[in-house]
């Protein structure tokens, strides 16, 4: 079997030793390198160190060194580091599964160019659980669009830097979209003082940071006299791992373009109709 090599960026982060780990206990793939931000802690040690399993792949700062021979890249960094990798991606050949979150406007756009480049899978979360529950929103949002008000709430550990969860915003958008609006005109992101009462066009986002949560997702649909919560808990981030390694093998043999991970597990498909 010809095995897929795939390199990882943040090797040293939460995300990046979980990468490591499912690569090592896939046969169809294979570690080729590993890459971390300079003064990085990690850099020097075997990407394997953390778990008392070495691969024999050494963490390095260097992105051409990491990537030599690399089919594909899974990033899951910080916007800055995942743009600069994602131009060395487009102009090597060099496909790439972006989990990565915070990006703003320009840093979308950077991606969507780069996809005419290369293929890239990118997704804000790249669970199985939920990518369906983004499909069980688009169809209660529809549902609920008359006298309910939507507000999402999301839970994650005190080390998370960006708020909302990219998933979060992926949720809000799915919403605004089934009900023909735009996001960007109708979030409201965190109350205080005195704010009126609530207008019904808008979508609400509460943030909660705090602990070792992994990530909690609740989008709640509140009307009169009854309230409907949809929710998504992660216990563990290997979910997401797993997701990353779906992305990587479902752009193997792909041609250039934008996937995300509706188009990875067929749910743009599956669901029409
Ligand atoms: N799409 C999905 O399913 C998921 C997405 N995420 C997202 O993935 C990202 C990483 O999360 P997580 O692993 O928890 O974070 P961590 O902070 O644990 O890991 C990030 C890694 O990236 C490195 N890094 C930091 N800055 C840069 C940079 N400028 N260039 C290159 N590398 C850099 C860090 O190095 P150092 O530690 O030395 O700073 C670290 O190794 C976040 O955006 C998060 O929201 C997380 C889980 C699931
Ligand atoms: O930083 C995290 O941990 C997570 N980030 C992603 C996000 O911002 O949505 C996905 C998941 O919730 C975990």
């Amino acid at each position: 079997m010809k095995q897929m090599k795939i390199a990882v960026a943040g090797a040293g982060g939460r995300m990046g030793r979980m990468l490591v780990e499912a690569i090592a206990a896939a046969p169809d793939l294979v570690l080729s390198g590993a890459l971390d931000v300079a003064g990085s802690p990690s850099i020097g040690q075997d990407a394997g160190a953390f778990s008392g399993q070495p691969t024999g792949v050494t963490i390095e700062s260097d992105l051409a060194r990491a990537l030599a021979g690399a089919d594909c890249l899974i990033d899951f960094t910080r916007p800055e580091g995942t743009l600069e990798h994602l131009a060395y991606c487009a102009a090597n050949g060099v496909k790439i599964v972006i989990g990565t979150t915070g990006f703003d406007d320009a840093g979308k756009a950077a991606i969507a160019a780069a996809a005419e480049k290369t293929a890239v899978v990118f997704a804000p979360n790249m669970s199985v659980g939920v990518n369906v529950t983004l499909k069980l929103l688009e169809m209660a949002a529809k549902s609920f669009a008359e006298g309910y008000d939507i507000e999402i709430i999301e839970a994650h550990h005190r080390h998370k830097v960006d708020a909302p969860s990219g998933t979060a915003l992926k949720m809000g958008e799915v919403i605004a979209d089934a009900l023909g609006r735009d996001l960007k005109d109708c979030a409201v992101y965190g109350r205080e003082g005195v704010t009126g009462e609530r207008d019904p066009s808008t979508i609400g986002f509460a943030t909660v940071r705090g602990g070792d949560i992994v990530g909690d997702h609740t989008v709640l649909f509140a009307g009169t006299g009854e309230r409907i919560e949809i929710t998504h808990k992660s216990s563990s981030r290997v979910t997401y791992a797993h997701g990353a390694l779906r992305g990587a093998r479902f752009i193997a043999d792909r041609a250039n373009g934008l996937y995300d991970m509706q188009d990875v597990l067929g749910l743009k498909t599956a669901l029409k109709g």
